[in-house]
């Protein structure tokens, strides 16, 4: 069975509400003395205080579309609308919390059972000028399902999670096919009565969808190991307002270019994809976890750097800088930090970086030489202890996120890519950025994918919120670190994708041509422009 989601509890990441997690006084106490105090003033709205204006739907419309899918997957009841009104970045959680910034509400949620259903609202759609916003987890934190209409009158979410199969799995090419809707435990828990893993596993695994996985070029904790999400599809397949779509029949191919590449990433914006074919593998018998501490972020960054160069990284494989190790000292707590920081003072480390390693399947040779790669450049080993506190933890951020809300913290996070040269300045860049838009915030950061020309920097920052303006008060950090960003050898976006927040920034990464590419696709297979208005595409130059 299916775990499904209330998204109607919209405003949280917690399915019990936000109230449901507490953060520890004493790590409120240790939070505020670095960002100042917080005051918890907005819980989240009701439903009854966020006004939704009646459905604009043409009826006849309407009447087609419960003809294809059913009425009661035609819902336009408010609470159904509202809980499809965004996706869960910290601007969208707010939205919930400020009603005098209230989120925008789609028209209508549909809720097709199948590829062919799918395909045929979108002809609906497109016959009748309806904007589409494909809604797979919910779970963009770039804007990516925000209900916006463009030049639309009206615009409908369209919920994927009926399509919820496994629809097959080869054994013998270890390819399984899913339908877009399922949620990541759901296909881990298909695979694995066949003995078999996707192994990608996102922080927001619970709730993310396939489909969701590939429109946004995912990447998972395990990515050193598995791959980014877009390295484990073989096929797709595709509704379009042109017609369906199949890519991917042969396990590589130079029949042109690669086709799959223009749809993976492309955010709802040029297709539905409504099956996708993946690479799987056997469940790996055996898994490690393990903490090490390096002194600095440099040596730290050149320690992973030789890892992924000599290709010795473990599956996963995430080093922390010394400001989000500090903190997360700090928040696990009590006695064993002071233990811990004499012991790693002793061993003569005065900036302590936490590396944390997980190594799945028979990885023993590949330990062991990383091992000696990491000793060599005088990493201290913490044991097991960290890597399995880290591996029980690893879904809690959002939940301690929901705390920080609630107890009246501006929290979000943001991540970039650079190759291994630019990385210690984009680093700097993005940090001092955020340093300057905010009042005292606590800039933590760590190195949470790597590869061989380069990593991924993820940072988190945490500040007291401006009650006043708090929508604004994030909205200049966001621009202050995109534009140290943009343009300026490193990625708008790792892997959180490009939504609204980061449309604007594309043209400075892939330029005027490789935008005017992307309006090429659009027209050709979205003419009408129904499929997501206002995501990933700048918005077009005025005549
Ligand atoms: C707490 C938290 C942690 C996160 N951690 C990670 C992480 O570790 N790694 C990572 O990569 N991302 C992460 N994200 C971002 C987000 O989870 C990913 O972007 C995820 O891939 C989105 O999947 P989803 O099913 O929720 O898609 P949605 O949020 O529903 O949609 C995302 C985009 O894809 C489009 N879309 C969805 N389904 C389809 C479909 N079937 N066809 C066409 N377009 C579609 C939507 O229109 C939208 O533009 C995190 C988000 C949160 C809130």
């Amino acid at each position: 069975m299916k775990d499904s989601v209330d998204h109607r509890l919209r405003g949280s990441w917690t399915p019990e509400g936000p109230g449901a997690v507490e953060l520890a006084p004493k790590a409120m106490r240790w939070l505020e003395q670095r960002i100042g105090e917080c005051t918890a003033d907005a819980p989240v709205a009701p439903n009854s205080a966020i006004a939704v204006a009646e459905s604009r739907i043409p009826t006849a419309a309407h009447a087609k579309l419960v003809a294809i899918v059913g009425e009661e997957y035609v819902l336009d009841d408010p609470a159904e609308r509202l809980g499809r009104s965004g996706g869960l970045s910290y601007v969208d959680l707010l939205r919930r919390r400020y009603p005098s910034s209230p989120p925008a509400v789609p028209d209508a949620v549909v809720l097709p059972a199948d590829p062919e259903q799918v395909q045929r609202v979108l002809e609906v759609c497109a016959e009748h000028d309806i904007g589409v916003v494909p809604f797979g987890g919910g779970t963009s934190v770039v804007g990516g399902v925000t209900a916006l209409r463009g030049d639309k009158d009206s615009v409908l979410v369209l919920d994927l999670e009926r399509l919820d199969r496994l629809v097959s799995v080869d054994p013998v090419s270890r390819v399984a096919v899913f339908q877009a809707g399922v949620r990541g435990p759901d296909a881990e828990r298909l695979l694995s009565v066949h003995g078999l893993t996707l192994g990608h596993v996102p922080q927001s695994f619970e709730r993310a969808t396939i489909g969701g996985f590939a429109a946004t070029r995912s990447a998972g904790q395990a990515s050193s190991g598995y791959g980014r999400f877009e390295d484990m599809v073989t096929g797709v397949r595709l509704a379009t307002p042109k017609g369906e779509w199949r890519l991917g029949v042969a396990p590589a191919s130079a029949a042109g270019p690669d086709l799959r590449a223009l749809v993976l990433g492309s955010e709802g914006t040029l297709v539905v994809l409504t099956e996708v074919a993946v690479r799987v593998r056997p469940l790996p018998e055996r898994e490690r976890f393990e903490g090490f501490v390096l002194d600095g972020w440099e040596r730290g960054t050149l320690a992973v750097r030789h890892l992924a160069q000599r290709g010795l990284l473990a599956d996963v494989t995430r080093l922390s800088d010394v400001d989000e190790t500090a903190s997360s000292f700090a928040l696990s707590g009590g006695w064993k930090t002071g233990l811990l920081r004499r012991y790693l003072g002793a061993k003569g480390i005065a900036q302590p970086c936490l590396l944390i390693l997980g190594w799945y399947g028979d990885a023993v040779q590949r330990r062991r030489e990383a091992v000696r790669s990491l000793r060599a450049a005088g990493a201290v080993g913490l044991g097991a202890a960290p890597g399995h506190a880290w591996q029980r933890g690893r879904f809690t951020g959002p939940r301690q996120r929901d705390a920080l809300l609630e107890a009246g913290a501006c929290v979000e996070t943001l991540e970039t890519a650079a190759h291994w040269s630019e990385l210690p300045a984009v680093y700097e860049r993005v940090r001092s950025a955020l340093h300057g838009a905010l009042e005292s915030p606590l800039v933590l950061c760590h190195v949470s994918h790597a590869y061989e020309t380069g990593a991924s920097l993820y940072f988190t920052v945490l500040a007291a919120r401006d009650h006043s303006d708090p929508i604004g008060q994030w909205e200049r950090a966001k621009r202050a670190a995109s534009e140290a960003i943009a343009g300026q050898a490193a990625t708008i976006s790792h892997h959180h994708a490009v939504g609204t927040d980061h449309a604007p920034y594309l043209a400075a990464e892939i330029g005027a041509v490789g935008v005017n590419v992307l309006r090429a696709a659009k027209t050709a297979v979205d003419p009408k422009g129904i499929l997501n208005p206002g995501k990933l595409l700048p918005p077009a130059p005025q005549r």
